[in-house]
């Protein structure tokens, strides 16, 4: 492990990952090898997860050919330094900010989204020109090694190594200096890798999980909203770190909402979910048990079935659930969706900012003032207003949590900037240093202060 690392120092220290056509061939080879093996990896993600081809394209294939291309269109500009103002000590002067790659990072990926959760971290890595360590996750095992054998064979195998292990590979792999580290996965894990890079002063970018929450006003468009929830909630069997974890709304909204969430299970899914190509299963048994323990005590108004054996999960929705509830402790990471009732949005407001600052907020309003009043006064990583997880989607918005959901962000142009160092350059100009003609009988002149020069001109 160790001389693999070193592989991939030594293959940055010889500087090709740095120019921007080799940037572009690799993203450009990156794509051909999503491309060309779209069927093992959508076979891969489809045995980790139960998840239909049509699942795994649109959940994780689309998003990774869609940063690529905007990537290789905008990296052009990404590497072209930046003029920076300029004072009158400095107005002769050429400032500039560059870009310039950290060195060799890691990347530490997590099992519910195997392929993009890896992936896309990488694209940022390549583009702004660095070596990299990836470090799939073991749970995902098929995804982990469809990833380890093809990256070799198109991208370049010195400065681009996958790495795949458990706990033990990972706790030696931390052991290594590395000059950026990205991790994706719970909070618990997150310390380990911050404390672990602490040792180095690695900086760290931790996407987290957390429990979103999702408000339902009472003007809202509720079958619009039941629909959307849906979807998100149980994508996936509800093992999304963006998925909404709960509901709050008043207490006369629930019964409504079970009623419109159980008619869009119906649809997506047909009468008999067990059955749907299109549900998902719970990865393991550990997991499994984890979410019917969050069952217990709980008033099951809709879903609720299980099936230990192929660690299935019904779509489940819980009403009048107390704050105080198992459920309501952690992240649920399954597909259970509690509803809390509040009074109003004031109520739901002080319920959000009492916990823990959550990865996602989702606002569900017809009253566009009430959103941005909900958005100013709570806080979490992102925000979709009238839908749930679209944030994720736009290259533009950075993201990543806030609070114990998470630090630093990525997507796009902000996984270029948290990949690169921002380096400030002044080229000081020649011109106009006034050489005093009798140096010697005014004493020595210290010709290295050129601001001093600067203001005797
Ligand atoms: N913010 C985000 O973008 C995302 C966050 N998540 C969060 O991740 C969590 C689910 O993932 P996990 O079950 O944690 O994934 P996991 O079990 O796959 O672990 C993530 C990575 O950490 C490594 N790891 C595990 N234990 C370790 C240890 N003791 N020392 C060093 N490395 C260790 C694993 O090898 C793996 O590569 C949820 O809380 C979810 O919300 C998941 C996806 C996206
Ligand atoms: C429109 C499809 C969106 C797919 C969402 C993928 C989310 C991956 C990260 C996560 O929340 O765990």
């Amino acid at each position: 492990m160790d001389c693999k690392v070193q592989r991939a120092r030594a293959a940055f220290r010889s500087g090709r990952s740095r120019p921007l056509q080799f940037r572009l061939q690799q993203l450009e080879a990156l794509r051909r090898m999503v491309q060309e093996r779209e069927r093992d990896i959508l076979e891969a993600i489809g045995a980790d997860l139960c998840k239909s081809e049509f699942n795994a394209y649109g959940q994780e294939v689309i998003s990774i050919l869609g940063e690529i291309d905007h990537v290789l269109e905008k990296l052009p500009k990404w590497v072209t330094p930046k003029p920076a103002e300029k004072n009158l000590l400095t107005m002769l002067d050429e400032a500039y900010i560059h870009s310039e790659p950290l060195g060799v990072v890691l990347i530490i990926g997590a099992w519910n989204y195997p392929f993009v959760l890896t992936i896309q971290p990488l694209i940022g890595a390549i583009a702004a020109g660095n070596a990299v360590i990836i470090k799939p996750s073991e749970v995902s095992e098929n995804t982990a090694k469809i990833v380890s054998k093809l990256l070799p064979q198109y991208l370049d195998q010195d400065l681009y190594v996958v790495i795949n292990g458990g706990v033990k590979e990972t706790t030696e792999l931390l052991r290594q200096r590395f000059d950026h580290i990205l991790y994706t996965g719970n909070t618990a894990v997150g310390k380990i890798v911050m404390e672990a890079a602490a040792k180095h002063l690695t900086p760290v970018t931790l996407e987290l999980g957390g429990k979103s929450p999702c408000y339902v006003d009472k003007d809202c468009d509720l079958d619009i909203a039941c629909r959307r929830i849906t979807w998100g909630k149980y994508m996936n069997c509800g093992q999304t770190c963006i998925a909404p974890d709960y509901i709050l709304c008043e207490p006369s909204l629930q019964s409504q909402i079970v009623q419109k969430i159980k008619e869009t299970v119906k649809e997506f899914y047909g009468e008999n979910v067990k059955e749907s190509p299109d549900y998902e299963r719970i990865i393991n048994l550990h997991h499994f048990k984890r979410i019917i323990n969050l069952l217990e005590g709980q008033k099951i108004a809709y879903g609720g079935e299980t099936d230990e054996a192929t660690c299935y999960i019904a779509p489940t929705v819980l009403t009048d659930v107390d704050p105080e509830a198992k459920v309501m402790q952690e992240e649920i990471f399954g597909p259970i969706l509690p509803i809390v009732p509040v009074k109003n949005a004031d109520e739901a407001i002080k319920f959000i900012n009492d916990h823990e600052k959550p990865l996602a907020f989702y606002i569900f309003s017809r009253n566009n003032k009430l959103i941005k009043r909900m958005i100013d006064e709570t806080s979490s990583g992102g925000v979709t207003g009238n839908d749930v997880i679209m944030h994720f989607t736009l290259s533009s918005l950075p993201f990543g949590g806030v609070g114990s959901s998470g630090i630093g962000a990525y997507h796009g142009k902000h996984s270029f900037d948290t990949f690169s160092h921002q380096r400030s350059c002044l080229l000081k100009s020649l011109k106009r240093e006034e050489i005093p003609s009798c140096a010697e009988e005014k004493g020595p002149v210290d010709f290295s202060s050129s601001s001093q020069t600067a203001l005797v001109q």
